[in-house]
């Protein structure tokens, strides 16, 4: 349970302990794409999707999954969960948003009952707020319904936008069957028309209705009989319940003509003025805990990838084809690297590893710890493999922090790259190999626009813009495209785009951050302005 009450279940068997750069402290809950995580990273807690295992065997539902997340970028506003961190190419995709300590619309309903008329207000408004923020960007929700508003004390938070239309179709043409949760579905989603931005409308008309009578417009019942009620039936609302300011609006939002509903814009601009500024409406404390002893601020062990993170981490192994004996390639070599000194530079504060030999250690041969040191600001580490012969396994870097937590893993990376790393704090790394030059520095130069990256190079250097860039790919190897993934300083995920072979630059939005990287790319690539 957090602070407010929201029901966090304990992790079952088989659940992940880490999702990218996040710890997973529990589960939120679970519907059609996947199972929601409440998880802790360098942003804080965030709620993680991790896609459903038949779904992420599915090329289509990929495809569309990276459609809708590139999309999601695109939606801002105050009143939707943003998007902070997505892996759309792990084995079971996830995406990570902001999470509100605040009880869905049903949770909240179920534990105190309706919403008075301020609250409703407060909703109403709320919601359309959202959904212009959705609906100017082109995207339609298709899926708003209790469990996909959240009720915070600063009014509702909406989630889950534009992904629902992936499930949606993967569901009707691999089953032949509708998925979801009908009585919130609009007739024309049912009868398979077209679905526009209306749709959204129809489902904030039958929203207030549950937020004001607590009773689903067209009931309950086996899926079959509520989508039957939807597709013939009127919804059963008793006007009463529901504000006057809003009884018109929520009619006219129902209508079975899509065409003849109000827009967001229409809905935006009636709350206008209308919403009481000091309205103070009531989100409930009182949910069920499952996980009452689950400390909610355990120290992040996260890695860059999906590796699994370390509980606890023992000096850096030797890599199991690797030199570590006499017999190792480069002579007989018996002496262990175990020392690690720090150089700060007079300005700058760049630190490097440079290992020393040791006879005295027992620590495992040819690996070694660096000292520790202390980031105030996000910093670069450099990996460079000067590892010689023909067992070259890659180097092998773990940055942990002043707990010995896993901060960050970096595993086989050959030649020399550079990467950002986001955490502050006290830090120090151990490597697999004498072999690897390890850099850090907690000050690193920032690079202009337009300026080339290599391919297999690592991160770029961070450079400012608030705005578009354009990044023309040069050099795909052997690839036909090039997944591209624009992060701020902060490691927040900023957009992503996959650029394809002959088909000239993408277009990346920074929407804000004037801080940012193009994170390791497969591709060699000029970045500029958009022009
Ligand atoms: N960003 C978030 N912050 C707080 N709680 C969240 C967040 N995202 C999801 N949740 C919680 O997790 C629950 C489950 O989310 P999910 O989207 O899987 O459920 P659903 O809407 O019931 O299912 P479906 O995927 O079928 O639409 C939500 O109802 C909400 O209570």
């Amino acid at each position: 349970m957090t602070e407010t009450g929201v029901l966090v279940q304990e992790p079952r068997p088989g659940d992940p302990e880490v999702l990218g750069r996040h710890r997973v402290l529990g589960r939120l809950g679970a519907g059609g794409m996947g199972v929601v995580y409440l998880a802790e990273g360098p942003f804080g807690r965030v709620a993680v999707k991790l896609v459903r295992a038949e779904l992420a065997d599915d090329a289509d539902f990929r495809r569309r999954f990276q459609r809708e997340v590139q999309a999601c970028f695109r939606v801002g506003g105050a009143r939707t969960a943003r998007l902070v961190d997505f892996e759309l190419t792990a084995d079971r995709p996830w995406l990570a948003t902001e999470f509100f300590d605040a009880p869905n619309l049903a949770e909240q309903v179920r534990a105190d009952g309706p919403l008075a008329a301020d609250a409703q207000l407060v909703l109403a408004a709320g919601l359309a707020e959202a959904l212009l923020s959705i609906h100017t960007t082109g995207l339609v929700h298709r899926d708003l319904k209790p469990s996909n508003v959240l009720w915070t004390p600063s009014g509702p938070k909406v989630i889950d936008f534009g992904i629902a239309s992936v499930t949606d179709t993967v569901a009707l043409t691999s089953t032949g069957h509708f998925v979801g949760t009908p009585g919130w579905h609009s007739p024309e989603q049912i009868s398979g028309q077209e679905v526009t931005a209306a749709a959204d409308i129809f489902a904030w008309g039958a929203l207030l209705c549950y937020a004001a009578s607590g009773k689903a417009p067209f009931g309950t019942g086996s899926p079959e009989v509520v989508l039957a009620r939807v597709a013939v039936a009127e919804p059963v609302v008793d006007r009463e319940l529901i504000a006057p300011a809003l009884r018109d609006l929520v009619t006219t939002a129902m209508v079975r003509d899509p065409a003849s509903r109000p827009t967001a814009v229409d809905l935006y601009e009636a709350f206008v003025g209308l919403v009481p500024s000091d309205v103070a409406f009531p989100v409930t404390r009182v949910l069920e805990a499952n996980l009452a002893d689950t400390p909610l601020s355990t120290p992040v062990r996260a890695t860059r990838t999906d590796q699994p993170a370390r509980e606890s981490v023992p000096p850096a192994a030797p890599p199991a084809t690797g030199p570590s004996g006499p017999s190792g390639p480069g002579g007989a070599r018996r002496l262990v690297a175990v020392l690690a000194v720090l150089l700060i530079a007079a300005v700058g504060g760049i630190i490097g590893l440079v290992l020393t030999q040791n006879d005295d250690t027992e620590s495992p041969a040819e690996s070694a710890e660096s000292a520790e040191f202390t980031a105030s600001e996000p910093w670069r580490i450099t990996i460079d493999d000067q590892i010689e012969g023909n067992d070259d396994t890659g180097c092998t870097v773990t940055v942990l922090d002043a707990d010995g937590a896993v901060v960050q893993l970096f595993e086989g990376v050959y030649s020399r790259k550079a990467y950002q790393v986001a955490d502050t704090g006290v830090f120090h790394w151990t490597v697999n190999n004498d072999g690897c030059l390890v850099n850090a520095d907690d000050s690193p130069a920032r690079t202009g626009l337009p300026f080339l990256q290599m391919a297999y190079s690592g991160d770029t250097s961070v450079f400012d813009t608030s705005g578009r860039i354009s990044v023309d790919p040069i050099d795909f190897g052997d690839a036909t495209d090039c997944e591209l993934t624009l992060r701020a300083i902060d490691g927040r995920s900023l957009d992503f785009v996959t650029a394809h072979k002959g088909d000239g630059p993408v277009m990346l939005n920074a929407g804000g951050p004037d801080k940012v990287y193009l994170a390791e790319a497969g591709c060699a690539f000029r970045v500029s302005v958009q022009s």
